[in-house]
Order: structure tokens, then C-alpha cells, then sequence
């Protein structure tokens, strides 16, 4: 193993006494998911079986076929990703610079994208590299690979901001919100992308890639590779997310829960880590425009920027993220 390619805490040999501080275990076995997690087809989206408002009332998450992005952008964005990652953590940190952050042991992000530290005991098996799409244009690297990724990253963002205008029109409509406030509620070109690395780990039962938390985007859409390790919580039972070659993972976060009123759900999900094997995984988060207004039945009104200050500072004061109930009105029965 080149541990020289690991932040600081992951370049220990895996049974040091670093692991004997987690205090988190794995208690509950995920079900297999294969005959479980709907699938949703990009090119019915409007049959009248409504396949779609079953998935987001009840799971929450789907699986996305014939979406339209073409596969060789999927795996080379796969391929470049693990080249990237597969520097030091020196040369990470030196080139995932603004409008880029480099980050590692928690996916909580302040607005500029630096991680927002944990106690040693709580930290996430995981680095990653944040990109605010709006301002990929502003990116000019010098590294040759960060530059090719870079164009890879113009091509997927176009293709993903269809996909989640698509599938935000199609819930709007199937709640009977299909009004222009409402539409703004999403805005597709300036969503954010995440690319995670999980480093694998002997003792991977002692630590979490990602511990259970709700997204706090409209819709999250997941590229993960085939190494698999995604768990999503339904009726209190944990369901793992098997990776299928071009097919992509929506789920639902916070802010398409209030839209809806609580009908849909923004589900709650977890990574574990893998004993043999380093995962990757490359996730977009959509959020609503700026200034856009979240109006519903059960919350106060609210703007997604008053949500992420929430947020940041819950995770300051608290440790944790609160979510949507710090927003929620209160009634009496
Ligand atoms: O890596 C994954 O599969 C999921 C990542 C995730 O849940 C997140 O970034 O919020
Ligand atoms: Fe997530």
C-alpha cells in the first residue's frame, strides 16, 4: 500500500491503536437490495403508473437507467478521478486549490469548502475534492490530468443539469406545485461535485467511509464505481446500494422534503468502508437558486442559504447536524 497517498490518519498500518478510538460499530447487516430499490427510466418519466412518486414517497433514493449521459463519460470521469487521488497527500493538497478544496475525514464542508474537523474518534474513512460547478471556468491547472478532468467535468455537469431539471419538473408536477416560485427552487448549473475516495481498511467494521446523515440538496445524483459499500435507511432496515454498471443513484435531500411538505422523504444513508478494496464515488448536489424562497404548510419560510448557516452552525455548537427540524413549525396536535 502507498500510504504516502493518504491524509495523515489513514497512513497508519490498519491494526495500530489509532482504530481502538472508534467507538461506532456496525450493528445492524444491510438486506441485499437487488429485488428492493426501485428503478426509475428518464425516458417514462411521465407514464401514468407514476413509478417515480412511489420511489419518492417511500424510498426516497432510486436508480436511474437511460438517463442520457453516456457511459464513456461516466468511466473516464471514474479513471481520471483515481489518477487525481492517487497522488500524495502533499500534491492533493498543493493542487486542489480555489476555487477546488481538498478535504478528508468528514464530508461536512464550510461554504468555502474546508472540512469542518472532528474529534479524532468520529472522523469518516474518506478524502475527497469538492468543485463548485458555477465557477469551473475559473479553474486553470497546470496539471495535466486536473486539466482533462476538468473538461470532463464541463460535459457531465451539462448532462447532469438536465437530468435534475428533469426529474425536479416531473416531482413538482406529481405534487401539484408546478408554479414558476417553485420552479426556482432548483438551480441545475450551479449545483456543487463531490468526488470521494473511501480507503479501504483491514478493520473496516470499527469506522464509517460516511455515517448516517440526509443530504442537504434538493437531489444528490451518484456516480459510484463497482466496489459498492452505499446503505440506505427504509423502515428502519438498512439496504445496500450494489453498484450496476451506468446506472446512476438520485436521492431526495432535505430541501425536496420541505418542498413537498414531508410527502417525499430525504432518506437517510451511510458508506461503509471496504476491507480489500478503495472505493470511489462522485456525487452532484443541487441546491435552490439563491434567494429562492422554500414556502410549505410544515416550515417556516425559509432560503437554502439560512439552512447551511443552521447547519454550520449546529456543527459547530453541537458536533451535528440538526436539519429540517430547527425548521419546522410547530402545531398543536
Ligand atoms: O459516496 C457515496 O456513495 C455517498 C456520498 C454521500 O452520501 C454524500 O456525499 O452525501
Ligand atoms: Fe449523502
Amino acid at each position: 500500500m502507498n500510504f504516502e497517498s493518504y491524509p495523515p490518519p489513514f497512513r497508519q498500518p490498519p491494526q495500530n491503536s489509532y482504530s481502538e478510538n472508534y467507538t461506532t460499530s456496525h450493528t445492524s447487516t444491510a438486506l441485499q437490495d437487488s429485488d428492493f430499490i426501485p428503478t426509475i427510466d428518464l425516458q417514462c418519466l411521465n407514464q401514468l403508473d407514476n413509478k417515480l412518486e412511489d420511489a419518492c414517497k417511500n424510498w426516497g433514493l432510486f436508480r436511474l437507467v437511460n438517463h442520457g449521459v453516456p457511459p464513456t463519460l461516466l468511466s473516464q470521469l471514474q479513471d481520471h478521478a483515481k489518477k487525481l487521488f492517487s497522488l500524495s497527500f502533499e500534491s492533493k493538497q498543493a493542487l486542489f486549490t480555489s476555487p477546488l478544496s481538498y478535504f478528508w475525514g468528514t464530508p461536512a464542508l464550510s461554504p468555502s469548502g474546508t472540512a469542518l474537523l472532528k474529534r479524532s474518534q468520529d472522523i469518516n474513512w474518506v478524502e475527497g475534492l469538492n468543485v463548485p460547478l458555477g465557477q469551473l471556468s475559473q479553474i486553470q491547472p497546470q496539471d495535466f490530468t486536473l486539466a482533462s478532468f476538468r473538461v470532463l467535468l464541463e460535459e457531465y455537469r451539462k448532462h447532469l443539469a438536465r437530468v435534475a431539471r428533469a426529474l425536479f419538473d416531473s416531482m413538482l408536477k406529481n405534487l401539484n406545485l408546478d408554479t414558476i416560485e417553485s420552479k426556482s427552487n432548483l438551480s441545475e448549473s450551479n449545483g456543487s461535485l463531490r468526488v470521494y475516495r473511501y480507503p479501504y481498511y483491514s478493520n473496516a467494521d470499527s469506522a464509517w467511509g460516511m455515517d448516517v446523515h440526509t443530504d442537504s440538496s434538493v437531489l444528490s445524483i451518484l456516480n459510484q464505481d463497482e466496489v459498492g459499500g452505499l446503505e440506505v435507511l427504509k423502515d428502519d432496515q438498512w439496504f445496500t446500494v450494489k453498484p450496476i454498471p451506468n446506472t446512476l443513484i438520485v436521492n431526495l435531500g432535505d430541501m425536496m422534503q420541505a418542498i413537498s411538505d414531508d410527502e417525499y422523504k430525504s432518506v437517510k444513508h451511510r458508506v461503509k468502508v471496504n476491507k480489500y478494496k478503495e472505493r470511489l464515488s462522485i456525487c452532484y448536489f443541487v441546491f435552490p437558486e439563491e434567494g429562492s424562497v422554500i414556502r410549505s404548510l410544515k416550515y417556516k419560510p425559509f432560503t437554502y442559504s439560512d439552512f447551511q448557516a443552521q447547519v454550520q452552525q449546529d456543527i459547530k455548537t453541537l458536533g451535528h447536524k440538526v436539519g429540517l427540524d430547527r425548521f419546522k413549525l410547530i402545531t398543536n396536535d
